[in-house]
């Protein structure tokens, strides 16, 4: 059996987590923590383990206090910069076990992974990219962390094919026109009523392919996150993973 602790466990994600990891027959459940609780309850003789879906400002300190307690880490929570994981690599090259993970995914849905995958793929062949993501309201981070992943992705292809800039010959932008990330445009909208959706926009004179990931319910999450936690418990991905395209046979 799997002890999994999961940190964020009062959340909409971590409670989700907390249920899919009693209903799993090879996995159990250790700790439930949320804020305020004392993460150093949390050793590698009582969790295998941890998933963290908590905010983009607490993440980071997770993930390095319990990389410094000797167990690997499942972490949902967006807000991760090449920066940041370059601090939980610095972490991993002195963590207390040589073999010890973190695993990262900014979606868990295979939904989004496979329209991240597909839009990265699609990216040389158009002259135009836009991305598209809307949540429901409750989301405290825009542009989500799918839709900065996908926008990067889109960029990088774009420069490998040896792509310029995206055609727009807009004069005056009150912020309508979106965040820029590697030169891709990406706008958020947020709406009562949606749960997480992301779509990729390519277009070339007289032509357009649209890619749509919809995730209505949160449980669309939870194979992925179950699919990580087993990954990282095999030990067969030491040091610092991003992207659950890694785990996927694509
Ligand atoms: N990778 C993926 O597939 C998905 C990622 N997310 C991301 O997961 C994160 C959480 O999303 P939700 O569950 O919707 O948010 P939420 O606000 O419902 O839950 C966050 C939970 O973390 C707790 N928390 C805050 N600071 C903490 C700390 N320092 N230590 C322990 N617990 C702490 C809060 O009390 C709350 O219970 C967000 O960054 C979101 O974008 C959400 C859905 C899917
Ligand atoms: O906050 C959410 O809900 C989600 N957050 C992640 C993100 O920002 O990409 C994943 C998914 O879109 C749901």
């Amino acid at each position: 059996m799997i002890k999994v602790s999961v940190v964020g466990a009062q959340g909409r994600m971590g409670s989700h987590v907390v249920d899919a990891v009693n209903a799993a027959d090879d996995a159990e459940l250790a700790l439930a923590l949320d804020a305020g609780d004392d993460l150093t309850r949390i050793t590698p003789e009582n969790t295998d383990v941890v998933v963290e879906f908590t905010v983009p400002s607490s993440t980071l300190g997770n993930v390095l206090a319990l990389i410094a307690q000797g167990v690997d880490v499942v972490v949902g929570t967006t807000g991760w910069t090449d920066e940041r994981l370059e601090q939980v690599r610095a972490a991993l090259a002195k963590a207390p076990r040589a073999d010890q993970s973190v695993f990262i995914a900014p979606n868990f849905a295979i939904s989004a992974v496979l329209a991240d995958y597909f839009a990265r793929l699609a990216a040389p062949y158009f002259e135009s990219a836009e991305v598209i993501e809307l949540h429901h309201p409750d989301k405290v981070d825009a542009p989500s962390g799918t839709a900065i992943h996908t926008a990067q992705g889109i960029g990088a292809a774009r420069a490998k094919a040896g792509l310029g800039a995206v055609p727009d010959n807009t004069q005056t932008d009150g912020g309508s026109r979106g965040q820029v990330v590697d030169g891709v445009h990406v706008h958020a909208v947020r709406l009562r009523g949606l749960n997480a959706h992301e779509e990729v926009l390519f277009g070339n004179a007289g032509e357009q392919l649209v890619i749509r990931a919809d995730s209505f319910d949160r449980g669309s999450f939870m194979p992925g996150v179950l699919l990580a936690v087993r990954k990282v418990a095999s030990g067969e991905f030491p040091g610092l993973t991003v992207g659950l395209d890694h785990f996927l046979d694509l």
